[in-house]
């Protein structure tokens, strides 16, 4: 029997792994987040407690009671552009939450899977290995890259597990994705702008919820690329969504670094090579244009 902790539960990635392991008889599940459970009416029978990982004191408490063999840690502040500017919030979301849940995972041997990204690289050279070597061009990419090194420093067993611009439906979730935000605007009859010069392999988050069960079922160790495998600029999905959905491309302008910009640095071409994950974990992600018409449905109900 596995118990699972997963902390950030209420985000997207949490809210697909309590789906994924909720009717896995081989789980003991408790989902964790901060403030209340967005999942209570979706999913009555799930345990719940509130974690703040940035509180020590609160993360020793819950992981004493429930006694984990695995943590998934999701919670993050994943909006890039604000950790540009609320830098103390990043550090204290996405680097001191990491100690203390090192610090738990060492006091109650426990396995941590820790969940980075492809934005601890410069995106001059992508699609990137496990071994690649990290240049962070944003703030959030250094406090996710400052975590990655206090995992890698831990006594407990590790994984880390790096995926990419993640996308999918979330209950009650405030945040949009390429996808719906794709779709909407164009519903909508909104001209956006999307970027050419940007290269990414896309996530199904369902896709990254299997990548962290497969990590935690085989005890897994190291780092593992878990993430789409096309390597897609913005620019192309936003086609593929708006073929899918028969909408209007003529509302979709080309943009670029000189005609888009945002208040955080983006690394231009990053994605990642999946083999090892493939290989040592059976990982098998969907097509984007399966993840497109998985996202519509799941939209749509
Ligand atoms: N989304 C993406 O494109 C990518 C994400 N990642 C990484 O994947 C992981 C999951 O991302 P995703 O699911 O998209 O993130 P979300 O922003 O959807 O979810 C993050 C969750 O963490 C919670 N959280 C934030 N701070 C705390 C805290 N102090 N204590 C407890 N919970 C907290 C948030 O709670 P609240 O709802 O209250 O804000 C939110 O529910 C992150 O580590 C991220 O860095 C990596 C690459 C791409
Ligand atoms: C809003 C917008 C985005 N884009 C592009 C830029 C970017 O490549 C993509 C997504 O834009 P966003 O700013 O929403 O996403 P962004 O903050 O770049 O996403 C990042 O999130 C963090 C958490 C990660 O860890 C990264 O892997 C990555 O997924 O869409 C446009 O082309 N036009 C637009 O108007």
């Amino acid at each position: 029997m596995k118990k699972i902790l997963i902390t950030g539960s209420n985000g997207l990635l949490g809210q697909k792994l309590a789906k994924l392991l909720l009717p896995n008889t081989e789980v003991e599940l408790l989902a964790t987040s901060r403030g209340e459970n967005k999942l209570a009416t979706l999913y009555p029978n799930l345990a719940f407690r509130a974690m703040d990982v940035t509180n020590p004191a609160q993360v020793d408490e819950v992981v004493s009671a429930f006694k984990p063999t695995h943590i998934i840690h999701t919670a993050a502040m994943t909006n890039v552009d604000q950790c540009e500017t609320d830098r103390e919030g990043a550090l204290a979301q996405n680097r001191d939450a990491v100690q203390n849940l090192v610090t738990a995972c060492e006091k109650y041997n426990v396995h941590l899977i820790h969940v980075s990204t492809d934005f601890i690289f410069d995106g001059e050279a992508g699609p990137y290995a496990e071994e690649a070597e990290a240049n962070p061009v944003n703030f959030y990419g250094k406090t996710k890259l400052q975590a990655e090194e206090i995992v890698k420093q831990a006594s407990c067993k590790w994984a880390i597990l790096r995926t990419v611009l993640v996308y999918g439906v979330a209950h009650e979730y405030g945040r949009s994705n390429i996808v719906l935000w794709v779709r909407d605007s164009l519903r909508a009859g909104k001209t956006i702008k999307v970027v050419t010069d940007q290269f990414r392999t896309p996530t199904l988050a369902e896709d990254l919820a299997m990548g962290c069960w497969l990590a935690a079922e085989k005890d897994a160790e190291g780092i593992y690329n878990i993430s789409g495998k096309e390597m897609l600029t913005p620019y192309d999905m936003a086609l593929l969504v708006a073929d899918y959905f028969k909408l209007d491309t003529s509302l979709i302008e080309e943009a670029d670094g000189s005609t888009f910009t945002q208040p955080a640095k983006r690394p231009a071409r990053t994605g990642f090579i999946i083999t090892k994950a493939e290989n040592q974990l059976g990982y098998k992600p969907h097509t984007f244009t399966e993840g497109i018409r998985m996202v519509a449905e799941q939209a749509e109900a």
